[in-house]
Parts: structure tokens; C-alpha cells; sequence
């Protein structure tokens, strides 16, 4: 895919070929949107919102760091619907990975996540993340253990997964209700790289063909169920509902 590369001072120019060659980056001066790699990690920006500033994958930065120690834990509304249960820690199959932030919360608790990413740019700011979180001295242990990622369309690829993990996660982008000035800056830099996932609703067969237990799709509150398939039972929070469809 076309997209602006650039790399800052500290940086190494030739360690930014190598990520276009490996996720297939063509370096494209008219894009919309630019990949830039600094002295310290990989991060995206809108180039016309400089405000808004980058987004990257830092699963030791303060917040993921203050969620992991001090967020709901066993009791935040995903890791029920997942099906966490004391001793009981299900293997889990993300297959929207995003920036990790749900797979990381999982793979916090003790589970063993295998994410799917099918777009390059996200691919590879989530692979960024993922080396340096290895790298790190409090998290690196677990993290190579838990979270690993796969660069392939779930569409296509969740029939030939082996073993079949207990739970499949779904979270595929869905258009925003609120106006855009709205929207959280970082979700406006995501959105305009990934847009909608519009073919979302052929993911829900291979997952519940795929899922040992249950598959989990994580939805916004107003949102119709993914397919227009009812869920056997829903977890909900302020702002979004977690439909379970067991298997
Ligand atoms: C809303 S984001 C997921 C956010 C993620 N749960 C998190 O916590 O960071 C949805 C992601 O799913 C990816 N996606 C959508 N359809 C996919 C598919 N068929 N295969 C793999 N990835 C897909 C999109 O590229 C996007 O990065």
C-alpha cells in the first residue's frame, strides 16, 4: 500500500526500507497520511492534523501500565465476557487486532492471545509495539510467551487455525455516531487510516466455526449485532456491549 514513510533524526534510514520491503509500504509523497519512524519507535500522523499528534503501540507506556495495575482487572466487563474464570483462563484468537489494546488487557490476566491483522500500516505499528514490548524488562517475559501476531485477513485465514483457541474476539471498526470533532484524536488518525470495516459481517461464521467455547464481539451501544445475528447473552458497559455467542 502507498503511504508517506519518513524518518526522523536518531533514526536509521535503512531500518525504514526494510519495514516497507517486509509489510509491503510503497513510500508515497501525496497520502493523506505518513509513517514515521523516530529514534525510539514507529508512529503514525495525519500530515494535514499535525495537532493531533501520532499514533504508536507502547504496551509499557503509563496508561496501559496503569490499566494493567490498577484497571478492573478479573472484573472489567471484557475479561467476563471472555469467560475468565477463577483458575480458567481461555485461549483467545483476536482476529481485529488493532493497536492490541484488548489483546494486551487479556494477555495482562494470564491468557494466551494469537492476534489477526489484515492492514499493513496497523500490522506493523502492532509488530513494533510488540518488539519493543518483549524488549522490556517488567513485561518482555510474559509478553513473548502471550501475544503473538499474524499479518492475514481473518476472512480468510481463521478456517486453517490450529489448535482452535476456546475464544474468538471480534472487534472490527464501526462508523461512528458522534460528529468527528468529537471523536478522540488518537480514534481520528486511526479512522482515517482504516476507514470502516465494511465486510465485518462475514467474519462471525468462521469464528463460530473456529471457537471452541464462544465467540465475544466487542460493539458500540447503539450498534446492531454483527450479521444481524442475536447474541445468546451480552455484557454491557457505558459505551459498548460485548455480544457472546456460544458454540
Ligand atoms: C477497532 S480496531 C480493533 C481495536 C482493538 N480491539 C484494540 O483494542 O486495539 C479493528 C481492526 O480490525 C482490523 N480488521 C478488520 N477486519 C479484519 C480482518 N478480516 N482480518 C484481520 N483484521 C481485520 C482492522 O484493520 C482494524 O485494525
Amino acid at each position: 500500500m502507498n503511504i508517506c514513510l519518513q524518518y526522523e533524526a536518531g533514526s536509521d534510514p535503512k531500518a525504514l526500507s526494510a519495514l516497507a520491503e517486509r509489510w509491503d509500504l510503497t513510500d508515497d509523497n501525496q497520502t493523506a497520511m505518513a509513517l514515521i519512524l523516530t529514534s525510539e519507535r514507529l508512529e503514525l500522523r495525519k500530515r494535514d492534523e499535525a495537532k493531533l499528534g501520532g499514533i504508536y503501540v507502547d504496551f509499557a507506556s503509563g496508561t496501559m501500565t496503569h490499566r494493567r495495575r490498577f484497571g478492573g482487572g478479573r472484573g472489567e466487563a471484557i475479561a467476563k465476557a471472555i469467560g475468565i474464570k477463577k483458575s480458567y483462563l481461555p485461549t483467545v484468537v483476536d482476529a481485529t487486532a488493532g493497536l492490541g489494546r484488548d489483546a494486551f488487557l487479556l494477555a495482562a490476566l494470564g491468557c494466551n492471545v494469537q492476534m489477526l491483522e489484515r492492514h499493513p500500516v496497523v500490522a506493523a505499528l502492532l509488530d513494533d509495539g510488540l518488539q519493543r514490548g518483549y524488549q522490556n524488562a517488567e513485561i518482555g517475559s510474559w509478553l513473548r510467551e502471550r501475544m503473538t501476531l499474524l499479518h492475514t485477513s481473518s476472512l480468510t485465514s481463521l478456517a486453517s487455525i490450529l489448535p482452535r483457541p476456546d475464544v474468538v474476539y471480534l472487534d472490527p471498526m464501526y462508523p461512528h455516531r458522534r460528529k468527528s470533532a468529537l471523536v478522540k484524536k488518537e480514534m481520528r488518525v486511526f479512522q482515517s487510516l482504516v476507514g470502516t470495516d465494511d465486510d465485518a459481517d462475514g467474519l462471525l461464521a468462521p469464528a463460530r466455526e473456529l471457537a471452541v467455547k464462544r465467540v465475544v464481539v466487542k460493539r458500540p451501544s447503539y450498534a446492531q449485532p454483527l450479521a444481524g445475528v442475536v447474541a445468546q447473552a451480552a455484557i454491557t458497559t457505558k459505551n459498548h456491549r460485548f455480544d457472546l455467542y456460544f458454540t
